[in-house]
């Protein structure tokens, strides 16, 4: 039987985190889309056009640490604004969300787009400043030196491209609960997924 769990919401909103989460709670598989994406961005930054990137697009392609830089983020979200790119892209994900056992997706039109009729649907968000903080200790973490200022210009910018693109743009589904993660820990925002997870499992 499947269960698809679309997560979506914007950059560096804790979507990833709650997302593997959950798929270690359920032992379901996770899918991280962004990584498609960023996938394609890094090979256009390489002078590759991007819809060829995406078609020829194979999943080894999406452990390349590279793929969390900024400067790829950027890029993703420009080939993310092609709908030729997004269409190259759906059957996948669509496939992924449909395998036995269970899947947890997260992205931007997961629960509009790619899974309209997954059983659970969350839209993540958490205030831009605290969302800039976090994604600059994750990268100072990985000895990147950044400012919280240009993170936080970075994110701004990814989600005005991503939130206003006329195909797929990121949007709560209107069947999404929305998770504000602001003031709340990880803990506490993995463990309300798992609640509304856990209560659409018992009715499906
Ligand atoms: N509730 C939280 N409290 C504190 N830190 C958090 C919380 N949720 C996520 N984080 C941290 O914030 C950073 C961004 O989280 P995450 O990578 O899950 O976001 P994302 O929405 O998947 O990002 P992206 O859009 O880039 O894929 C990570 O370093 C993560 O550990
Ligand atoms: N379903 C998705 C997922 C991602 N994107 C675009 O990719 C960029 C990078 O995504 P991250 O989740 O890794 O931050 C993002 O800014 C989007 O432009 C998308 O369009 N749809």
């Amino acid at each position: 039987m499947s269960f698809a769990v679309a997560i979506d919401g914007p950059a560096a909103s804790g979507k990833g985190t709650i997302a593997r989460a959950v798929a270690a709670h359920f032992g379901f598989l996770h899918l991280d889309t962004g990584l498609l994406y960023r996938a394609v961005g890094r090979q256009m930054l390489d002078g590759v056009p991007a819809l060829e990137a995406a078609e020829a697009l194979t999943p080894d392609r999406l452990n390349d640490p590279s793929l969390r830089s900024a400067e790829v983020a950027q890029a993703a979200s420009k080939a993310a604004a092609i709908p030729a790119v997004r269409a190259a892209l759906v059957d996948f994900q669509r496939a992924f969300a449909r395998r036995e056992g269970g899947a947890v997706l997260d992205g931007r039109d997961i629960g509009t787009v790619i899974c309209p009729d997954a059983e659970a649907k969350l839209f993540v968000i958490a205030a831009p400043e605290i969302r800039a903080q976090r994604r600059c200790a994750e990268l100072r973490g990985k000895g990147a030196e950044v400012s919280e200022a240009e993170v936080l210009e970075d994110l701004r910018v990814r989600d005005e491209r991503d939130m206003t693109r006329p195909d797929a743009p990121l949007k709560a589904a209107r069947d999404a609960v929305t998770l504000d993660t602001t003031d709340m820990s990880i803990e506490d925002a993995v463990a309300q997924a798992i609640n509304l997870i856990d209560r659409l499992r018992a009715k499906a």
